[in-house]
């Protein structure tokens, strides 16, 4: 195979759901590199067999929390975009681990990248390094310059909150060599799309129910959704215009936004799981809020005594509660300014390619069967 003299990227976090969709997008967008190193602790090898002519993907096994794995995937890359992250919100994981991973490992890309000479990198952040927070302030169509009261205690938003002010922090800093170091934010808020791993498990859950999802968040209460190709792409003109334009883009964080319409969480998980027949039961909340908090917390009370026995961490608890009852969504055109973004995928497109992928779940689910014929169409 013949790989020509293009740059080198380096992808952590490569073979999750955004870093795979990110893969491909930079296969088939950005001309001007030779290699794509995708660099994650489970490696995905079908990732493998997308190489091609003109670009190699090399896959590489390692931890993003040891500095040696991540200065060996970096040696001789021009450029990083640092998506690998532990995304829990459930106490699925120790805090401890989610801040190894998600600050000590943006303080490893960071250092490897001043010792290993790679000027750009793009840090993948997220719409929770601002909120919501857990007083409950509403982020209504808001922009980067939008005031809110920022207020963190879970580790996750914490340590995204932690690893971006590094990441900021570290723009314009000399690396080796003496060149500077140029560093920029994108933020994405919920993404959806083929892949997603919560929509597989709403998909699920909506089996058993006989294809009913039981309205448990007002609709009033938006939650911005962002399609995980108009992610990848942001990612990619970033990357791009950051080395052509470093003193426009460095330093910068940008919320990613794109047509996805302005929704509550399950009206817009509706937007897919109708296609396969899902109803929606209620206009309003099924059940008070004070009765879905206190089950939140009974759930939070029930991890906490099985804790050392098993991981008991259902999606809801008090903290998702209190995200998916605050409206959080953005309306904003810097990075469209900044650096010449408009989304790829436009909504009909996005929901086309996501319907699909949703419903290619129901005949590759083997246990479709275990739900029973009839109780799959209790509303229909
Ligand atoms: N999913 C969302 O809705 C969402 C929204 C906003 C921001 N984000 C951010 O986007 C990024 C990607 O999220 P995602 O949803 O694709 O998650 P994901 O879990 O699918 O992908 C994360 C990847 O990081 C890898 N990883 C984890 N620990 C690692 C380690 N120690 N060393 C090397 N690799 C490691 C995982 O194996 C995985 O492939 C994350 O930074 C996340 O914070 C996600
Ligand atoms: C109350 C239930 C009926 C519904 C619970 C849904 C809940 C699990 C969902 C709602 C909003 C979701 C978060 C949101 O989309 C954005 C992000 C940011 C990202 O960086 C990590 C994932 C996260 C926190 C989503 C997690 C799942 C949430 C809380």
């Amino acid at each position: 195979m013949t790989v020509g003299s293009g740059q080198v990227y380096v992808v952590t976090g490569g073979c999750g759901f955004l870093g795979s969709h990110l893969v491909r997008m930079l296969l088939e967008h950005e001309k001007n590199i030779s290699e794509i190193r995708v660099f994650d602790l489970h490696l995905d090898e079908s990732l493998r067999t997308l190489s091609n002519d003109r670009v190699k993907v090399r896959l590489i096994s390692g931890d993003i929390s040891r500095l040696e794995d991540v200065r060996e995937a970096l040696r001789g890359s021009h450029l990083v975009i640092h998506t690998a992250s532990l995304v829990d919100v459930w106490g699925r994981v120790p805090a401890s681990k989610i801040t190894e991973v998600n600050v000590t490992g943006t303080m490893n890309v960071l250092q490897a990248c001043k010792e290993e000479e790679v000027q750009y990198l793009v840090y993948t952040s997220s719409m929770e390094v601002v909120g919501p927070n857990i007083h409950g302030d509403h982020f209504y169509r808001g922009n980067e310059d939008t005031e809110y009261r920022i207020y963190h205690k879970e580790p996750y938003p914490l340590s995204k909150a932690k690893a971006e002010k590094l990441v900021l922090e570290a723009n314009g800093a000399k690396i080796k060599g003496g060149k500077l170091l140029y560093t920029c934010s994108l933020r994405p808020t919920g993404i959806y799309g083929e892949g997603h791993e919560l929509m597989k498990q709403f998909h699920r859950q909506g089996l058993r129910t006989g294809r009913c999802v039981f309205r448990a968040i007002p609709p009033a209460i938006e939650h911005g959704r962002v399609y995980v190709g108009n992610v990848a792409w942001m990612h990619l003109l970033a990357a791009r215009q950051l080395q052509i334009h470093p003193s426009t883009l460095g330093g910068q964080v940008y919320f990613c936004y794109d047509s996805s319409p302005y929704k509550s969480y399950e009206d817009f998980n509706m937007e897919f799981l109708s296609a396969c027949g899902f109803k929606i039961i209620g206009s309003r909340p099924l059940v008070p809020y004070f009765l879905l908090y206190l089950l939140a917390l009974l759930n939070a009370l029930m991890q906490w005594l099985l804790h050392g026995f098993f991981t008991y961490a259902p999606i809801l608890n008090p903290y998702t509660l209190a995200v998916a009852s605050t409206t959080f969504t953005v309306q904003t055109d810097k990075a469209e300014k900044h650096f010449g973004y408009q989304p790829l995928y436009a909504w009909e497109e996005a929901k086309k390619r996501t319907i699909t992928w949703v419903k290619s779940l129901e005949v590759s689910r083997k246990d479709l069967k275990d739900v029973g014929e009839k109780g799959n169409y209790c509303c229909n």
